[in-house]
């Protein structure tokens, strides 16, 4: 027979589903209520690969980063534009862990606490940085440069014992394809144009497998036709992974067709299609105010 005010069946095999039913210990409902509440708040991050929120740094008492917050999507590529001294490469120190930053808080992959971390860490978790200046080692091919890197994760002497297996090959011809070295597997990187340097490095970073690649200004120094390469170059990327270019060369910026980010005194001034942004006339008064 069942009670009639604890709809429970009493079986005597669970003595817990026999209990009667009593209201939540107030202080039970309030760390409920602190949970829902928390779980609210990260909603927004889950969703996203990279999210920064009011974030600061300071240099001596000057505000190089102040209250930047910018979320990017899984899968993004974003553009980040702004005069000098606007805190771009700032933000990249923050977001790879080389710099700390004195507040706010930054989110990968929606869970992971990245002020936690420190650079090394970083890195092994899938964020890859290009710095402006290309660093391949110059007497190696463009193949060694690719293999080094892809071994790269497996250490000195497990790189020097290892045996080339063939998703290593294969993930080599994809590289190499993607960063349009393939005529060049064989010169020694000493032999290639500036652009092609930057490819290359690119494709060393990609050996990493990054789920989010960082990249400072990739075209200065390039030509006109190399740079409108790197720009399908970097949407071929963004097609498995996220991207973050910092670049000034608008035309490039045109070329990569993505949403832009305008940063200026260590903050967001404005975001959305570069046709919008540069229009902006906040944008307008930075640029020309320089
Ligand atoms: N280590 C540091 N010590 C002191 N000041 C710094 C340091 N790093 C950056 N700054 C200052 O912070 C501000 C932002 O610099 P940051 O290099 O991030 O700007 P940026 O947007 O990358 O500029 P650019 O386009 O010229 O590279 C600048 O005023 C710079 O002088």
């Amino acid at each position: 027979m069942r009670d009639p005010f604890n709809p429970v069946p009493v079986t005597g095999a669970d003595e817990s589903l026999a209990r009667p039913r009593v209201s939540p210990h107030p202080y039970a409902t309030l760390l409920a209520e602190r949970e829902a509440a928390r779980a609210g708040a990260t909603a927004p991050r889950r969703d996203t690969l990279l999210y920064l929120n009011a974030v600061s740094k300071s240099f001596d008492g000057f505000k190089a980063i102040n209250g930047l917050s910018l979320v990017l999507a899984k899968g993004e590529m974003r553009a980040i534009i702004g005069p000098n001294g606007a805190g771009k490469t700032t933000m990249m120190d923050i977001i790879t862990g080389k710099t700390r930053p004195d507040a706010g808080e930054i989110f990968f992959d929606g869970e992971t606490d990245l002020t936690r971390h420190d650079e090394a860490e970083i890195a092994a978790m899938g964020i890859g940085r290009k710095f402006q200046k290309p660093t391949v080692f110059e007497n190696h091919s463009v193949e060694d440069n690719l293999r080094l890197a892809l071994a790269g994760r497996r250490g000195v002497f497990a790189t020097l014992l290892h045996r080339e297996s063939a998703a290593d090959r294969a993930r080599l011809g994809e590289i190499l394809e993607l960063t349009r070295l393939g005529p060049k597997r064989a010169s020694a990187a000493a032999d290639l144009s500036h652009g092609q340097k930057q490819w290359l490095e690119i494709g060393m970073l990609l050996a990493q497998d990054p789920q989010l690649l960082l990249v400072d200004e990739p075209v200065a120094g390039m030509t006109d036709a190399e740079t409108e390469e790197t720009a399908r170059l970097l949407r071929d990327i963004a097609r498995t992974r996220s991207v973050v270019v910092v670049e000034h060369d608008m035309h490039f910026v045109r070329e990569l067709g993505v949403k832009v980010t305008c940063l200026h005194e260590g903050a967001v001034l404005a975001e959305g299609p570069l046709d919008a942004v540069s229009a902006d006339p906040k944008v307008v008064e930075v640029y020309l105010g320089r």
